[in-house]
């Protein structure tokens, strides 16, 4: 209780500055404050009726602010004891959520200014002030937590309410109070999913004031039933806390809807990194940190992305989304014939890459292809013109882009896997496929957190990366070029094939061996992907995938 009344009567006072809320210094409210504001709002916690009411991070959120305080006491953590140091800035990109208080009139005492060298002159003058209740994502080690402050600001000179001002400033370009479906893989993430988002996504989302409703997964495909079936117009998100399982599911089950369209032009589809392959939170969000990414899916802008198509004979009536990659070959046959030392983590993957180089296996093909940009310049002009259309400003085009709806067409597939090979399509180089080494394309730019195997992948420019090595290029050459393949250089080196392409079909020659899609193993079969442009809507913390530096490169 002595813990409670500190909280209530040591506040910051705050001023808004263009990036965030800078406290000004500490003020006590003064002992009749309180009475003398509006009785109904003066204690927040005196209301029965809305003590009732308020939701459970309401309740807990008083009782972790004060542990928290006494948390961070004990562990001396200066930074989180008590009301924070003057000239704290918390940033309006970390505000989960404003709330008033009271109205209250205080004298203010002297204090420095925020370079620290002039005290104010105003010290004694009595204002109207809001008292706020401010619910921040504050950094402990590597995560996000919520923590509570409560802080006095002066009244606007436009008159407006400050909580209004705060949150509007807070939520700039994205809409606040989310309703959001959290589709978790308790098995995902070796078993550490349902723990990675009860502890570090579900007090971020609970803080921002979002609806959450969540949904475990209990057997393979579930996402996909989940997703045929969900009422589209209840959510704004589908938030796959997962691996890119989930989200590849969750796309086919949309995909498979007979509303499509209308499915994919309401709901935003993000992820929760909480999987062991998290690529679509490592290229969106930048991170494969679960409460990061939370803080992510309530302030990113929403983008629209390319999707591709799969087809193969095993499934020629219900073709098959992508949003991530399809690959044959050495990366392929390294995920999942690994999978009987899965306990080594991601290591094991680079092993099987390194076993099969170190074998020269080849896997002979035929690969037919419709280029966007065949050769190294061609695809560096493609780039440098889509990027600079996002780059040049012109976000807001972007923006606007993202909110054009698409319709039953945009699902339609120009070149059906029965036809002959179209016109205007080449068949890559068979000296070549006849010795495959790798052959991956990808629409993302990181396939995991230390491979960015597509730098040169952008979100809706219509086209994927494609990327294929051969098995004769010698050992001392292709090791160094995969181990750069963390800092993407790997496309860059003579011995690797890189083009942008719209479509492609594969006919591999071997009997037995491995097609991925997204991660997930598909028929051994010949297999053609077409690129679906800007039909998914998902959430980018810059309004883009995060930075690859292929321009420099
Ligand atoms: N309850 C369940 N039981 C068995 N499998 C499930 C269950 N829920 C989801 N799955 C399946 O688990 C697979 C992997 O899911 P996810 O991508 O979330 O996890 P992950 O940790 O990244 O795993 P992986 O390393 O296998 O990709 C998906 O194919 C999904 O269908």
């Amino acid at each position: 209780m002595k813990k409670l009344k500190s909280y209530m009567n040591n506040y910051g006072r705050a001023v808004l500055t263009d990036t965030g809320i800078m406290i000004k210094g500490q003020q006590s409210l003064p002992a009749d404050a309180m009475e003398a504001s509006d009785s109904s709002n003066a204690n927040p916690f005196a209301d029965n009726e809305d003590r009732e009411t308020r939701n459970s991070f309401d309740t807990s959120s008083l009782i972790s602010c004060v542990t928290c305080l006494s948390e961070s006491d004990s562990r001396a953590d200066e930074s989180s004891s008590g009301p924070l140091p003057t000239n704290t800035l918390i940033p309006y990109a970390k505000v989960l959520h404003a709330k008033e208080i009271c109205a209250v009139s205080t004298e203010l005492t002297p204090y420095r200014d925020e370079v620290g060298e002039q005290e104010s002159s105003n010290a004694g003058e009595t204002i109207l002030s809001t008292l706020v209740e401010v619910t921040y994502a504050r950094p402990r080690r590597h995560d996000l937590v919520p923590k509570k402050q409560l802080l006095c600001v002066g009244a606007l000179p436009s008159g407006g309410s400050i909580v209004e001002e705060i949150m509007s400033r807070s939520y700039k370009g994205t809409k606040r109070n989310k309703t959001i479906l959290v589709i978790m893989n308790p098995h995902g993430g070796k078993g550490h999913a349902k723990k990675l988002y009860l502890s570090k996504v579900k007090p971020i989302l609970a803080a921002s004031n979002c609806t959450v409703e969540t949904v475990e997964t209990t057997y393979h495909g579930h996402a996909t039933d989940l997703a045929k079936t969900v009422d589209a117009d209840k959510f704004d998100i589908i938030a796959c806390a997962s691996g890119d399982g989930i989200p590849h599911e969750v796309l086919n089950g949309l995909f498979q809807r007979p509303d499509r369209a209308d499915a994919f032009n309401k709901l935003i589809i993000t992820q929760l990194p909480c999987g062991s392959g998290n690529a679509m939170s490592v290229s969106c969000h930048g991170t494969t940190n679960p409460s990061h990414a939370a803080l992510n899916i309530l302030k990113a802008p929403e983008i629209r992305i390319d999707l591709m198509c799969c087809s193969q004979p095993s499934y020629k009536d219900q073709p098959r989304l992508s949003f991530l990659s399809q690959t044959y070959g050495i990366i392929a046959e390294s995920d999942v014939n690994t999978e009987f030392i899965r306990w080594m983590g991601p290591a094991r993957f680079d092993l099987g890459v390194l076993l099969n180089i170190l074998q020269r296996k080849k896997y002979p093909c035929e690969v037919h292809v419709k280029y966007a940009a065949k050769t190294k310049n061609e695809l560096r002009e493609h780039y440098t013109y889509h990027k600079s259309k996002i780059g040049r400003g012109e976000s807001q085009e972007t923006l606007d882009a993202s909110k054009q709806d698409i319709s039953e067409s945009a699902f339609e597939l120009k070149y059906p896997l029965s036809d002959e090979i179209p016109e205007g399509w080449e068949t890559v180089d068979p000296t070549i496929t006849n010795n495959l080494g790798i052959f991956y394309t990808g629409k993302m730019p990181y396939v995991a957190p230390d491979a960015k195997f597509f730098p040169a992948a952008l979100p809706s420019d219509g086209t994927f990366d494609l990327i294929i090595t051969d098995s004769r290029t010698s050992l001392s050459r292709m090791v160094p070029i995969l181990l750069s393949s963390d800092k993407g250089h790997h496309v860059l080196q003579p011995e690797v094939i890189h083009s942008k392409i719209t479509a492609f079909r594969l006919i591999p020659k071997l009997k037995h061996s491995v097609i991925s899609v997204d991660g997930e193993k598909f028929p051994f079969e010949p297999l053609q992907v077409e690129i679906l442009p800007g039909v998914c809507r998902t959430l980018s913390y810059d309004g883009s995938y995060v930075e690859t530096d292929f321009d420099s490169m």
